[in-house]
């Protein structure tokens, strides 16, 4: 039987700049195509990119479009990155629970990192989670305000997805603008509380312009309100994108 292919938009080892393991190194795998369609998504899900190689820390591969590959032929381009002095490989997107079938072949031949395997998740595929849950370590969910995102509400998918994820290594990331409506906010917080004292991440959207478009007392009063509620609630940018990290 031939080996599931998968469209990878890029290969590149830098600096996580999300959420709790913001700074450690990282590989990360970036799958085309998304189930969503995030008014601030910073992240050309489709675009077809250049190949190019650059042989320097920090540096990308692009592969061509359509032109997918298979967990062999990522597995040994992953090799080539020094995997030993990574903290996790982040499977990320678009989203990467789209492709399950070629996760399931792929991460069992991803030993070498320090922390395993890390998803990053728009948390709306409870069923594609329950698939691969065993092979990941590390699993960063996003939490999707139906009105900052501006789409369908998936509340329910959400609830199913952290009912399975809670037994990993779980934080949840919250997007929020200045305009993100109390209500949906509130009904994020009811949804977490009503899993487990998770710990969130509240994240502001930044502008294609690189600003973050959440004033810091709106992030301190969501803070506080969330730790009325939570144990642990942090307020972290996307500091790679100050910082000039890929
Ligand atoms: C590009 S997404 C890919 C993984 C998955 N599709 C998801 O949404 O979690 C990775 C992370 O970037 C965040 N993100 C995307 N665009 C952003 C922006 N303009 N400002 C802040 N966070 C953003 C997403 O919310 C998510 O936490
Ligand atoms: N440095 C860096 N950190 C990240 N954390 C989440 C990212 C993503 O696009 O999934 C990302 C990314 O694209 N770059
Ligand atoms: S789910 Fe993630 S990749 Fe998809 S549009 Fe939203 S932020 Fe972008
Ligand atoms: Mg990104």
């Amino acid at each position: 039987m031939s080996s599931p292919v998968a469209p990878l938009i890029e290969i590149f080892s830098s600096i996580q700049g999300e959420g709790i393991w913001v700074g450690c190194r990282q590989i990360f795998l970036r799958f085309a195509g998304c189930n969503l369609a995030c008014s601030y998504c910073d992240t050309p899900r489709n675009t077809p990119r250049h190949c190019r190689w650059e042989a320097r820390p920090g540096s990308r591969e692009f592969i061509l479009l359509p032109n997918p590959l298979t967990p062999q032929e990522v597995a040994l381009k992953i090799r080539k990155l020094n995997p030993a002095i990574h903290h996790s490989i982040s499977l990320t997107g678009g989203e990467p629970l789209l492709h399950t079938s070629f996760l399931l072949e792929l991460i069992p031949l991803l030993k070498e990192t320090r922390h395993g395997i890390y998803l990053e998740t728009n948390g709306t595929l409870p069923d594609s989670l329950e698939r691969i849950l065993p092979l990941v370590d590390i699993i960063a969910m996003d939490i999707k305000l139906p009105g900052t995102a501006n789409i369908e509400p998936c509340w329910q998918e959400h609830r199913a997805f952290l009912k399975l994820a809670r037994g990993k290594y779980l934080f949840v990331k919250l997007v929020v603008d200045e305009d993100s409506k109390p209500e949906e906010i509130e009904r994020a917080l009811d949804l977490i509380c009503s899993v487990g004292d998770i710990p969130l991440v509240i994240q502001p959207v930044t502008t294609p312009e690189g600003k973050t478009r959440l004033k810091p007392e709106k992030a301190i009063t969501w803070q506080s309100r969330a730790l009325e509620r939570l144990t642990d609630v942090r307020v972290i940018p996307q500091t790679h994108k100050f910082l000039g990290h890929l």
